[in-house]
């Protein structure tokens, strides 16, 4: 940014002496000509009022030139801007200043939103307005045609330097708007996952709520059919939760199922579905997992837990997925469930399966 505000727009396009001969080769602009028509410039230059005043009567024929121009500040400010447009065409200097000058036409008619069907035709307008001039002043039909086609070319050329700028401010234009959408895009992105988050997960613990543990189940249930792969349900809560809660406070209480959160996430692998299934309740679904790793897994939950709550004990219950058949995502949590309940018959940390 700081770079361009410092160079010319022949720096920044970086247009070379070679790219402005070769652009004029392109328009059979020859040197001889150009000198031709530099030969004019005094004739002309004695008379740019009345080119100008010739300009802008055919160009009011249309009223939304009018309101484009506005005021007569503006109106002031383009007849001399348009002084020295024609000017420049006679002066014998076609070089990088020159291109740079058609370069900001380009631009600044991007900006104030003219569009290319009204500098297109002005371009027509200023070229019958200076042979219309200059067949008042020079008498020699032959010259003054020769003038017109050499005036056309040039115009050409200049016409080419102002798209140049004209269609690249556009594409600057739609690339900064291209940005902000996609930046827009982005934020909503994470607005939705982050919203899908908060509608997927217990915001305790952060582990899954029965509603997205049973459609994460289910998927695998269907999964597991068609790969003939296992599954294990661990089922297990913390035992006598409600004393914890009113002997040590409800905020111990969530401390003990945040943790249990962690362990879970800490001995679960990305396969599996940890979730927390209500209170003091959690069920873990091992992906790929038969009964006898199940029991170690919960052997680690069991582990992990006593080492931060030597005093609190948690009832555990596995139940493995009977055979591939078996899709009933109620069916298998309830038969964890009730090992779980097996377990809770005797005192301290245990597994039923
Ligand atoms: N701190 C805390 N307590 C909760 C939360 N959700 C539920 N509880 C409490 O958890 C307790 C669960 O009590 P119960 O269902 O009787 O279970 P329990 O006391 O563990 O008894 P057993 O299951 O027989 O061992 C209730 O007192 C609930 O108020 C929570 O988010 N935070």
């Amino acid at each position: 940014m700081t770079d361009r505000i410092h160079q010319t727009l022949v720096e920044q396009y970086q247009i070379s002496e070679l790219e402005i001969q070769t652009r004029k080769n392109l328009f059979e602009l020859s040197d001889d000509e150009l000198e031709f028509l530099n030969k004019y410039r005094l004739v002309i230059d004695g008379h740019l009022d009345e080119v100008v005043a010739h300009f802008y009567t055919l160009l009011s024929k249309d009223e939304y030139v009018g309101l484009l121009i506005g005021d007569s500040e503006t109106f002031e400010r383009l007849k001399s801007g348009l002084h020295k447009y024609v000017l420049d065409l006679f002066s014998g200097f076609y070089d990088a200043e020159y291109v740079n000058n058609r370069l900001r036409i380009g631009l600044v008619h991007k900006r104030i939103g003219l569009e290319p069907k009204y500098f297109l035709s002005a371009e027509r307008y200023l070229r019958q307005s200076i042979d219309v001039t200059l067949q008042t002043l020079v008498d020699d039909p032959v010259i003054t045609g020769k003038i017109s086609s050499i005036l056309e070319k040039l115009i050409a050329f200049d016409m080419s330097w102002i798209f140049d700028t004209y269609i690249s401010s556009m594409l600057n234009e739609m690339n900064s708007l291209k940005l902000k959408t996609d930046l827009y895009v982005k934020s909503l992105e994470e607005r939705i996952r982050g919203l899908s988050r908060l509608a997927s997960k217990d915001p305790l613990t952060d582990l899954y709520n029965v509603r997205s543990f049973r459609d994460f189940l289910r998927r695998e249930l269907l999964l597991a059919k068609r790969s003939h792969a296992s599954i294990s349900i661990v089922y297990f809560d913390i035992d006598d939760f409600k004393e914890i809660n009113d002997k040590c406070g409800h905020k111990e209480g969530d401390n003990v199922l945040k943790s249990i959160g962690k362990i879970l996430m800490s001995i679960a692998r990305e396969t599996d579905i940890a979730s927390r299934q209500g209170g003091d309740e959690f069920c873990l679904a091992l992906i790929g997992c038969e009964l006898s790793e199940a029991q170690a897994i919960s052997k680690r939950l069991v582990e992990k837990f006593a080492a931060e709550f030597p005093h609190y004990a948690l009832s555990i219950g596995i139940a493995e997925l009977q055979d591939q058949t078996d899709l009933d995502v109620d069916g298998v949590i309830h038969r964890a469930d009730q090992k779980m309940y097996q377990a809770k018959k005797s005192k301290g940390c245990k597994i039923c399966s």
